[in-house]
């Protein structure tokens, strides 16, 4: 990077009153001493960051891309460059750096880093502010109700799925004023009128296939800054027998006529509302003038609206006259990800291309820099976790490293950017450590119960040797998490180490579906399903003992209030009808609007599920205004639980949770991102969920061999990438079939950043099976019910992986 400053932020003084008071009082002999030993500081704080790190310490104005590869100290950089920029140009509450996060966890632990350093600068704790990106969007929004149309008083906030009420009944206000597409998606591919065949047909179309269309295409659209109106004048770009992208504005068109109606809004409106307030040219300056620069991290993750929200921010009030961007060179934007961990791709329109293509622009001005050094793991991991990057890629008839970084047009699931480790002097303590064992150990166990035995065997060795260690298994879907705790739950009883679940503590719809559940039995006490379910909420939570809740709940009157002539009660009974009894009181005793936080309070939750269940209470009574009865408010919570993703409020410091030592945390890969282990277990690695093979439900094959939502999603993938790539030719849009196998390619990629991600996350052990068996399908398989496995082929990347690094393949005769 350049040292000159070739920017017009660059001179602290030219935006205007950057000098804070406590300078200006000082003589200025006594300002050039301070000023002195600040330079001092910041060149200490700058030394102990690595070569990369320090391409973000010396940034001075302008637009910079940092591509990073795991472990390369991503948010360390960027808060210690924070740091020395609030020095450098002296910034305060008037004039800001904006760091921007992914999570809210992350933008915590970010800020006490950038904390840590203005204390080391001597500076006070002003001049910056982090957020996430929906935070950010809502501040702007909330604080100009007028020109954002947004009011939050009245508003409800809302994260449908594809069940949810709103998008239902768009499906069935476009069927109604639609027959003519209808009736060819019910002649399907062939048809021969059998009234049988039509009804099953209406079915899965209502109630899958265009719920799902709407679902995918509205987030798709929506999240890239399309309209309604923009996919009709696609759609007549691609004709197919269906019309799908019509089908899709339609189903768009139905969908915002009804949220807005409702006021309901998405997290999408938050983003849109902001960007409407930035439209207006006052408000636009004034946050413009206040906003020094911008400071992304995870960058690979952001749709393009929500870029776009970032760069009007980031760009100097005196050089934007302009709503739209065209220029990177007008930006104070500091944008840091690795387009190799970008991982959610398929389900939100984050696409690594975007990232890629701003690379790619900043290469081209000089301002590209790579971090591309990581201390995190031993030398044999990371040498695996390069080994899949390239072969990967190879596969996929790629070019290795050495081809350019940044090509945004690649089509490869990887940038070629290999991970080196650290300098001998780096800073970080026991960077790139001894590994433990083999470092890198691949296994084939004969079947899914064979991998548990060995997890546990090898587990209460590592921890044995050192208890100082943490440890995770790294899953796929939650199932396969939840099998791994209850086959392993013995050691925590035998051998005092703690297995801890995350989806089982932690999963997001537990709060609202634990409350309905009591709150139903509240309402009918006798039915013996919601006692049940109420007894089974109450053992999960400890609060009575494990007993047989179906001789409890079949007979609820003699259980709730027994008479002198029934048979005498256990004390485990009894006390389990006491708790339900004080809390049939309280139902009395109490009104309606406090029920939940009194429920949530004797459910004994943790502090990030009281403020949940705050929320949750808000939401309720935002949506049932007017009417509190508790038949209301159970009619919006169930709604909620069956479909909606209600998001929990997450205490800020959730992580550290997933990381104690002596303990074995079980996560997603997904959520294990940003994380990282002494040593990691990835099982159940096999081919058909990675990659993985896109499939057409039965019951939706009279369509064709594809899926409306899969087609229609890559057709505006195509056209966005088009659109940004090559903006002066209008795109061609795939037909379905071609879309189809586009979609495929994007799934497949993905699922191998998801590999790369959790390889990446071991420090001394990376631990990887393939089994010979195991269940058809995770999310049907109930190993209690004695579900019979089949065979199964491992990930492609196994084989390989082995032949390079034939030290690391343990024969299971060594270990069982
Ligand atoms: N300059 C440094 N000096 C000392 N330790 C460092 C430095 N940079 C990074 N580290 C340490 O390296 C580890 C990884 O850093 P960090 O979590 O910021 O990486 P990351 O790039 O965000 O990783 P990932 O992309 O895998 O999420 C942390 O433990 C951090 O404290």
């Amino acid at each position: 990077m350049s040292d000159t400053p070739d920017h017009p932020f660059t001179s602290p003084d030219s935006k205007g009153s950057l000098v804070t008071s406590t300078t200006e009082t000082v003589s200025p002999s006594n300002q050039s001493a301070i000023a002195n030993l600040r330079q001092q500081a910041i060149q200490r704080l700058r030394n102990n960051l690595r070569p990369g790190q320090q391409s973000m310490a010396d940034w001075q104005g302008g637009s910079l891309a940092v591509s990073a590869v795991p472990g390369a100290g991503k948010s360390t950089g960027m808060a210690v460059a924070a740091a020395i920029a609030i020095a450098r140009y002296q910034l305060n509450t008037r004039k800001q750096l904006i760091i921007v996060t992914f999570t809210r966890s992350a933008a915590a632990n970010i800020k006490a880093k950038i904390r840590q350093s203005l204390r080391e600068l001597s500076l006070p704790q002003t001049g910056f502010a982090v957020h996430t990106l929906h935070g950010l969007a809502l501040n702007i929004a909330s604080r100009y109700p007028d020109l954002s149309a947004l009011n939050l008083d009245t508003a409800t906030i809302i994260s449908p799925n594809q069940n949810h009420r709103l998008i239902r009944s768009c499906v069935e206000q476009w069927i109604a004023v639609n027959s003519r597409r209808y009736n060819a998606l019910l002649e399907g591919n062939q048809f021969d009128g059998e009234e049988t065949e039509r009804l099953r047909r209406q079915s899965v179309l209502r109630t899958e296939v265009l719920p799902s269309l709407a679902n995918i295409v509205i987030r798709e659209a929506k999240s890239s800054g399309l309209t309604p109106q923009d996919l009709w004048l696609m759609s007549e770009q691609t004709p197919d027998d269906y019309g799908i992208l019509a089908i899709a504005a339609g189903l768009y068109e139905q969908y915002e006529n009804s949220r807005r109606s409702r006021d309901f809004i998405d997290y999408d409106d938050m983003i849109l509302a902001a960007l409407r307030v930035l439209e207006n040219d006052s408000a636009r300056k004034i946050w413009q003038d206040q906003v020094f620069a911008v400071f992304e991290d995870e960058a690979q993750d952001s749709s393009p609206l929500q870029t776009k929200l970032l760069e009007i921010l980031a760009t100097d009030s005196g050089s934007a006259k302009q709503f739209e961007i065209t220029n990177t060179n007008n930006l104070n934007l500091v944008r840091v990800g690795d387009p190799n961990q970008a991982i959610n791709s398929t389900f939100t329109p984050a696409d690594p291309i975007y990232f890629r293509s701003f690379c790619s622009e900043c290469s081209q001005i000089g301002r590209l820099a790579t971090m591309d050094q990581a201390g995190r793991s031993s030398r044999i991991i990371i040498d695996a976790a390069n080994f899949v990057l390239n072969w990967v890629n190879r596969s996929y008839g790629g070019e290795q490293i050495g081809s350019e970084l940044s090509n945004p047009k690649s089509e490869l699931p990887f940038s070629p950017q290999n991970i080196r480790p650290v300098n001998l002097d780096d800073p970080q303590q026991d960077a790139n450590p001894a590994p433990t064992g083999r470092g890198l150990e691949i296994y084939k166990p004969r079947d899914v119960y064979d991998t548990v035995k060995l997890i546990g065997k090898r587990v209460i060795e590592l921890f044995a040797q050192n208890p100082e260690g943490n440890a995770a298994v790294l899953v796929r879907e939650n199932r396969q998490g939840s099998f791994i705790a209850e086959q392993l739950h013995f050691l925590q009883r035998e051998h005092g180490i703690e297995v801890y679940d995350v989806a089982q503590s932690n999963l997001y719809s537990h709060v609202p579906a634990e409350i309905l559940a009591v709150l139903q039995f509240l309402d009918r006490p006798h039915s013996p399903d919601y006692l049940k379910a109420a007894l089974e909420v109450f053992v999960q939570r400890q609060l009575i003992p494990t007993q047989d809740l179906n001789a409890l709940a079949s007979l609820p009157e003699q259980f709730l209030y027994p008479g002198p002539l029934d048979p005498p009660q256990t004390p485990a009974v009894r006390q389990a009808g006491r708790y339900c009894r004080s809390l049939l009181r309280a139902r009395l005793e109490l009104p309606h609007y406090q029920l939940i936080s009194f429920l949530a309070l004797t459910l004994n939750y943790d502090q990030s599920e009281l403020a949940t269940a705050d929320k949750l209470a808000e939401r309720i009574a935002k949506q049932t205004a007017g009417n509190g009865s508790l038949s209301a408010n159970l009619t919006v919570l169930s709604e909620i639980v069956n479909s909606e993703k209600f998001e929990p409020v997450e205490a800020e410091d959730s992580e550290g949770r997933y990381l104690r030592k002596g303990q074995l945390t079980i996560i997603t890969m997904h959520k294990a991102k940003g994380l990282d282990w002494d040593y990691v277990f990835i099982p159940f690695l096999h081919e058909d969920t990675l990659p993985g093979s896109p499939w057409v439900p039965t019951a939706a094959q009279f369509l064709g061999e594809f899926t409306l939502a899969e087609v229609a999603r890559a057709q505006i993938r195509a056209y966005l990438h088009g659109k940004y790539l090559q903006p002066q030719d209008l795109p061609e849009l795939p037909v379905a079939t071609e879309a189809w196998q586009q979609a495929a390619r994007l799934k497949s990629a993905e699922e191998y950043r998801l590999l790369y991600v959790a390889m990446t996350r071991a420090k001394r052990l990376l631990w990887m099976a393939a089994e010979d068996k195991g269940p058809f399908r995770w999310n049907t398989f109930n190993h209690n019910q004695g579900d019979n496995l089949q065979e199964k082929k491992p990930c492609p990347v196994i084989p390989a992986l082995k032949s390079r690094f034939p030290n690391s393949v343990v024969a299971l005769s060594e270990v069982l």
